[in-house]
């Protein structure tokens, strides 16, 4: 079966073009565990995409943060899934919680979004999560089925599809989930693929975690039987991004 590692770095709206160079260069240099264990994907924002694609090894992907919810044309501010296709970008970040959240993004729309941009041929990483009220309320498994099955209820293929369990109350707040806590909803998304979708797919598609991951904590997160990477955020702006690759050695070695 064999779920490859997924490290992503969602830089979100952060940097300059010397900075973005800055990281690029560190992760080029970086020593890090092969492509057969670990796949990683850095989603610069749009602007710095040509940029970081043509600097980047090729080893390592990219991802845009977010696209149009269907075909191009008169949307003005918007990029469309055939434009990221037509610069080669592979991979594309959609239903982040702070566009959902702040720019009002439905459960509807996220999953009408992934459907385009896989049927342009576009990889996604499809994030879900709850808010701290939803948690507080008892509402976390309700809140994170909800959002997946948006989705599954647009799509038949999962197979370009990576889902982020992000916590919103982790995000940006140094607040992580705890690996048990992570472990608890990995695999209770895992087992509503298991009887909603099917279980080849609950067995083969990548759930990973987002949500204050750094170098410290991320070797206990990897270790989780349901845990099968990260999206990354502020510490993938960082050296210690490459410590976060690293982690991924914990699931080759179990
Ligand atoms: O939102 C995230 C990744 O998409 C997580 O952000 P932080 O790692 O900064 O908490």
């Amino acid at each position: 079966m064999g779920r490859k590692f997924f490290v992503g770095g969602n830089w979100k709206c952060n940097g300059t073009a010397d900075e973005v160079k800055k990281i690029v260069s560190t992760l080029n240099e970086a020593e890090v565990p092969s492509e057969d264990v670990v796949e990683v994907v850095v989603s610069p924002p749009f602007v710095f995409l040509p940029l970081v694609k043509s600097l980047l090894r090729s080893d390592f992907g990219v991802a845009a943060q977010n696209c149009w919810v269907r075909k191009g044309g008169a949307f003005t501010g918007e990029i469309s899934s055939e434009m990221l296709v037509n610069l080669g970008i592979p991979w594309v970040i959609l239903g982040h919680s702070e566009r959902r959240l702040l720019l009002g993004e439905s459960n509807e729309f996220v999953a009408d979004k992934v459907a385009y941009a896989l049927s342009q041929g576009l990889k996604v990483i499809a994030c879900v999560g709850e808010t701290l009220e939803q948690r507080e309320a008892g509402k976390t498994m309700d809140v994170v089925a909800a959002q997946t099955k948006a989705i599954a209820d647009k799509i038949s293929d999962w197979t370009n599809v990576v889902l982020a369990y992000e916590p919103v109350w982790a995000i940006g707040t140094g607040k992580v989930a705890t690996p048990v806590q992570a472990q608890e909803v990995h695999s209770f998304l895992r087992e509503w693929f298991h009887t909603n979708v099917s279980p080849d797919v609950a067995a083969s598609v990548r759930i990973i975690y987002g949500g204050s991951v750094t170098a410290a904590n991320c070797k206990e997160l990897a270790a989780q039987p349901d845990v099968d990477g990260f999206l990354v955020g502020g510490a993938s702006l960082k050296p210690e991004f490459v410590d976060i690759i690293k982690s991924a050695t914990i699931k080759s070695s179990a």
